[in-house]
């Protein structure tokens, strides 16, 4: 087994964890855990269902009341605590992200840092729960406004980042005071497991933080979005997911995050420094082998400028060394599962078969691991899937607009809006641009834009609330108003 790597073969959990006890299936049945690159099965871990997701919701009800009589500042040292055990176990965490989700060493290492940053960020923010004091009516009373723990969360993460989509809220929920039943991808839970052993580790009560891997996610999501103690539902994943989730949680009124799917268009004016929307267009496409919610999904390049974006662009693409990710050498690790590169490949026949071309990728390489060559295509229509399509793969279509107006509106030609992208040196253009993209979150001259201290999160079908930032607790507190009479 793959433990030999690892400093600490501790870190590797294969149980559920639930009440503070590392418990098995009660059908006692195991889901394999698969090495994307390889193929090989690297664990077998317990296949948690509707049992120990109604055990793990009544211990996290349980658990609050204790967690709720700690001070903000006793709740900001378990936090901190958490944050610096994740750091010190940085490398471990990565090798097991690497081995589970195909991640390349650096990238992995970069997201247990980006996970951990949450956790940091959260155990501040716990310290800075506010209420109001209000004008009045009356002079003989007193209007007040308190913040208090929303309840038992119930959380449902994807595979694509491991680490930062599960710290992203599972920090903000403790920091609120409140207790957590998390169902983590089934492709892969042993990052989720290590986190919470190095949660209880740093001391978090037991029920505080429970994990419930299990393959049948359908039956664990509606035991969550139907169980009356439970009362939120945060989700990261495929806006199709979030839809069924959504409708759950409508029928006990249950509050919902949702930070869903993605189609994010980059738009390259010819006014802009060529090399830097290169780097950032390139840097946006291929990030995690292009399986980002943010990732740019379709590139519109203004036509004066098309060809010498494309020959620049498929220089950099040609470059990448594909491998598998715990070897140095490797720039680009594989897609999760085999489906996902059939996904891939069928949405670049779509647009050759309707007249696009590939300069270069776009190939299947021989061997057991799920590797997809980086493609790049150009001369795409709206007619092609790739148009309107998330790819979540390592393939960049490069659209041709004319005018500025026609970019906006090839932009906002989706139902998502999570993230957008534009590179020019004219700044009236970069305020009117930002202003008429319909997205959350906007990048301009810039596409690294993610951290824990903006708002994460989009507009339209890409969701609803926003992770991190001064804004991430709103979504884990609800608001309380005390009329004070007899003053
Ligand atoms: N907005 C964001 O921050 C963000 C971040 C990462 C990924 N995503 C999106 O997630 C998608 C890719 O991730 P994925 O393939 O894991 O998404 P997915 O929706 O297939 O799965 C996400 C999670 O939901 C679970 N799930 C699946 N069906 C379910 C059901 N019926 N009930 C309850 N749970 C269910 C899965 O087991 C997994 O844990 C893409 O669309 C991507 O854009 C969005
Ligand atoms: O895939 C979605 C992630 O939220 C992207 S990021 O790592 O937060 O930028």
């Amino acid at each position: 087994m793959f433990e030999q790597i690892l400093s600490d073969s501790s870190l590797v959990k294969t149980h559920g964890y639930i009440n503070g006890e590392w418990v098995v299936s009660a059908s006692g049945n195991l889901f394999d855990v698969v090495n994307p690159a390889t193929g090989e099965i690297i664990a077998k871990v317990a296949d948690l269902g509707v049992v120990e997701t109604q055990k793990a919701i009544v211990a996290a009800h349980k658990a609050m009341a204790s967690w709720a009589k700690r001070t903000a500042k006793e709740k900001s040292a378990v936090l901190r605590k958490w944050f610096d055990l994740v750091m010190s176990n940085q490398e471990d965490l990565a090798k097991i992200m690497t081995v589970e989700q195909g991640k390349v060493l650096a990238e992995a290492r970069g997201e247990v840092a980006y996970g951990a940053s949450y956790i940091e960020w959260f155990a501040e923010e716990s310290k800075r729960i506010y209420g109001d004091i209000l004008p009045n009516t009356t002079t003989d009373r007193r209007s007040v406004v308190i913040k208090q723990p929303i309840g038992v969360v119930g959380a449902i993460t994807p595979w694509n980042f491991p680490i930062a989509m599960i710290t992203r809220k599972v920090a903000p929920a403790l920091a609120a005071g409140c207790s957590v039943v998390l169902k983590p991808a089934a492709e892969t839970p042993l990052s989720a497991l290590a986190l919470v052993e190095l949660a209880e580790r740093a001391g978090l009560p037991k029920g505080m933080f429970n994990v419930v891997p299990g393959l049948d996610a359908p039956q664990i999501g509606e035991r969550l979005t139907s169980h009356p103690l439970v009362k939120k539902v945060t989700f990261t994943g495929s806006t199709r997911v979030g839809k069924i989730l959504m409708a759950q949680s409508a029928q006990t009124v249950k509050r919902t995050s949702m930070e869903l799917g993605g189609n994010a268009p980059v738009l390259v004016f010819d006014d802009a420094d060529l090399d830097k929307a290169v780097q950032g267009a390139f840097a946006a496409k291929f990030r995690n082998a292009g399986q980002t919610c943010i990732c740019a999904n379709r590139i519109l390049v203004q036509s004066s400028i098309y060809d010498e974006f494309v020959r620049r662009f498929t220089e950099k693409a040609e470059q990448f060394v594909l491998g598998e990710g715990l070897s140095e050498a490797s720039t680009m690790g594989p897609l999760i599962t085999r489906n996902a590169v059939e996904g891939v490949s069928t949405l670049v026949a779509d647009a050759l078969d309707k007249g696009a071309s590939l300069t270069t990728g776009g190939t299947q390489p021989a061997g057991e691991g799920y590797f997809f060559t980086p493609a790049v295509i150009r001369d795409l229509n709206q007619s092609m899937r790739l148009s309107k399509e998330e790819v979540f793969g390592p393939v960049a279509p490069i659209f041709k607009f004319e005018t500025e107006e026609e970019a906006i509106e090839m932009a906002n030609d989706t139902e998502f809006g999570l993230a957008a992208y534009l590179f020019t040196k004219d700044q009236s253009r970069s305020w009117r641009v930002s202003e008429a993209l319909e997205y959350g979150m906007v990048g301009v001259n810039e596409t690294a834009i993610s951290s824990e201290m903006i708002p994460f999160g989009g507009v339209k079908e890409s969701g609803q609330g926003r992770e991190g930032s001064k804004y991430g607790l709103e979504d884990y507190l609800e608001m309380k108003y005390i009329c004070l009479g007899d003053i």
